[in-house]
């Protein structure tokens, strides 16, 4: 679908198009638009996954969430007792009234329990035009349901032969995944869990973050335009990690696993939240990071609340009403995760090398960089702000954070996502006083006093250094791989850490293993050579073989 240009034309990106669109329906209505997306999916009587979970998740993200119900399922926090197909012709009709009214930016489907209700929907996106297309590939539930095979459910539930049951299994997913394959070439984005992404390929084992990744590859090729292959569910991993393909480059999206059994419907909010930030105008990767935030948000604020008897509760989506705000938009904007490769421009370097700060910030980015930080010292603060308006264009276009280093001023004036402040600059908690809750605040800290003053001061995380001799920064003592551990050690914060670090030494700090090390920065390993693209993917790929047997260890 690369969302739907029937109705617009395809040089447009969507952000443009939901502006002309927007605007579109503001003359003929007189009155605001506000994003849509409808929800094609199945009712979950305990209302923590399906269409319920999906109304929450929109409605907790300002999004106008309409609904076409496709199943009517009794399940609980146990599991999935009984589903109660709607009839096709009545999924058709529900379709219609909805699409022939509305203006619905995003369709985001779930459970779709046969394949008649895949063609209807089929032919009602073939008549209306939408924007964009979630498939979230629903056949098996956590609680490990069959959910789009209802016809052979009651065979499940009978005492027939395990061998018998399992055949039936494998003929009703095959029989999905190939209507799918009609569905999938539509998609601009499908997010099976693991089961469901061995299932649409046909049963291959995927026992392993490079195996998703694989399974991530092998899904494109069937036709969406990107793909998340969603790990929750992964054996024995300590983060819950995602990996997003859009059939160029991968992103490993990690978050801290929530310790928690309220994890039921995790995968249809997540899927639900994508379509609302693309019905608001997010590109596709900031979409996709901001649901996996929303996630791991609402799962920390309830990781404790008790609602039923079963293994798997429901969460609370509308966490945002109770919470007083300020904990989760700090979350929703910042993720330590972020800090793996953090890239610190230097126009002098650039200069030399004869290209433009915009261009090097691009090349960092494709390269794998995955925050920016706009550092500069001597410069006029009229092109400062014009520099930083011009990256944070690129930055936002890849869903990755700019950071301003020491000028709030510019930061608040060009709406970057935070500020990276050193000892003699504003006080992180001044900082946050001006710049409020949503932006993100990092302090440089060489002592465990100066960190904790930067966890009591709001900031979001540490840059730690030098810890090694550096020619960028004068009159900066070095504290080694010791002053870095001591101050890890003493912070809850996240740490990145920074001085002197590059290909040959980045390996090394990785491995230590530290647990909230989240990354390096680094400035002439990128910044002082020939060609950042390849600088970048040559650290990014040898960070990435370090921090995963640093974990292996
Ligand atoms: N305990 C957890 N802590 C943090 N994030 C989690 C946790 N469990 C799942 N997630 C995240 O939630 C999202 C949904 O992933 P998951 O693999 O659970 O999907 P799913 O199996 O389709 O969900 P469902 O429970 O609705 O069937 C992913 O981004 C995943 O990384
Ligand atoms: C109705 C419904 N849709 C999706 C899921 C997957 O979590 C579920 N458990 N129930
Ligand atoms: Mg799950």
């Amino acid at each position: 679908m690369a969302y739907g240009g029937v109705i617009l034309s395809n040089s447009l990106s969507f952000y443009q198009k939901r502006i002309v669109m927007s605007s579109r329906v503001q003359e003929k209505n007189g009155g605001a638009s506000i994003p849509h997306v409808l929800s094609v999916a199945g009712s979950d009587s305990g209302a923590g996954a399906g269409i319920q979970a999906d109304l929450k998740t929109c409605a907790a993200r300002g999004v106008y969430c309409s609904t076409v119900i496709t199943a009517v399922t009794a399940q609980n926090t146990v599991g999935v007792q009984s589903v109660h197909a709607v009839p096709e012709d009545f999924v058709a009709q529900q379709l219609k009234s909805v699409l022939s009214d509305m203006q619905v930016d995003v369709v985001k489907s779930g459970m779709l329990p046969s394949v008649g209700v895949v063609k209807v929907l089929l032919q009602s996106l073939a008549e209306f035009s939408v924007r964009a297309l979630v498939v979230d590939p629903v056949m098996v539930s956590t609680s490990g349901d069959v959910l789009a095979g209802p016809s052979i459910l009651s065979t499940f539930r009978q005492p027939i032969a395990a061998s018998a049951g399992y055949l039936c299994l494998i003929s009703v997913i095959i029989l999905l995944a190939k209507s799918k394959e009609e569905l999938l070439p539509m998609a601009d984005i499908v997010t099976p869990n693991i089961k469901e992404a061995s299932a649409l390929l046909g049963g291959i084992r995927l026992e392993t973050v490079a195996d998703m990744r694989t399974a991530a590859e092998l899904l494109h090729a069937l036709g969406p335009r990107n793909v998340l292959v969603k790990g929750g569910d992964l054996p024995g991993s300590l983060d819950a990690v995602d990996i997003f393909f859009n059939g160029e480059h991968f992103y490993e999206l990690r978050s801290s696993r929530i310790k928690t059994h309220n994890t039921h419907g995790t995968g249809c909010t997540l899927a639900s939240c994508i379509a609302a930030e693309l019905a608001k105008g997010s590109p596709m990767l900031t979409a996709v990071r901001v649901a996996k935030r929303y996630v791991e948000t609402a799962l920390e604020y309830s990781k404790d609340i008790l609602i039923g008897n079963g293994i798997q509760g429901p969460f609370d989506h509308l966490l945002k009403l109770k919470s007083g705000s300020h904990s989760f938009r700090r979350k929703d904007a910042f993720n330590p995760s972020d800090l793996f490769l953090y890239a610190v421009t230097d126009s002098g370097m650039n200069k030399k090398w004869g290209r433009s700060m915009v261009d090097a910030v691009a090349e960092a980015i494709q390269g794998g960089a995955t925050i920016v930080q706009l550092r500069e010292k001597d410069v006029e603060t009229r092109d400062f702000l014009e520099t930083a308006k011009s990256c944070l264009v690129v930055c936002r276009s890849h869903g990755v954070p700019l950071l301003i280093n020491d000028r709030i001023d510019v930061a608040l004036a060009s709406d970057a996502d935070g500020v990276h402040v050193g000892q003699s600059d504003m006080p992180a908690t001044v900082a946050r006083t001006l710049l409020g809750p949503e932006k993100i605040i990092g302090v440089s800290c060489k002592t465990v006093e100066q960190a904790q003053q930067a966890w009591i001061g709001g900031a979001d995380y540490i840059g730690c250094g030098g810890v090694y001799s550096t020619n960028t920064k004068a009159n900066n003592p070095t504290i080694g791989l010791d002053g870095l551990k001591t101050v890890c050690s003493a912070s809850k914060l996240p740490v990145v850490t920074i001085g002197g670090i590059n290909a040959s030494n980045a390996g090394t700090v990785m491995e230590m293993g530290v647990p909230n090390l989240k990354g390096v920065a680094v400035v002439s390993a990128l910044f002082d050579r020939e060609n950042v693209l390849a600088e970048t993917k040559k650290l990014h790929a040898l960070l990435m073989e370090a921090s995963s047997s640093s974990k292996m260890q």
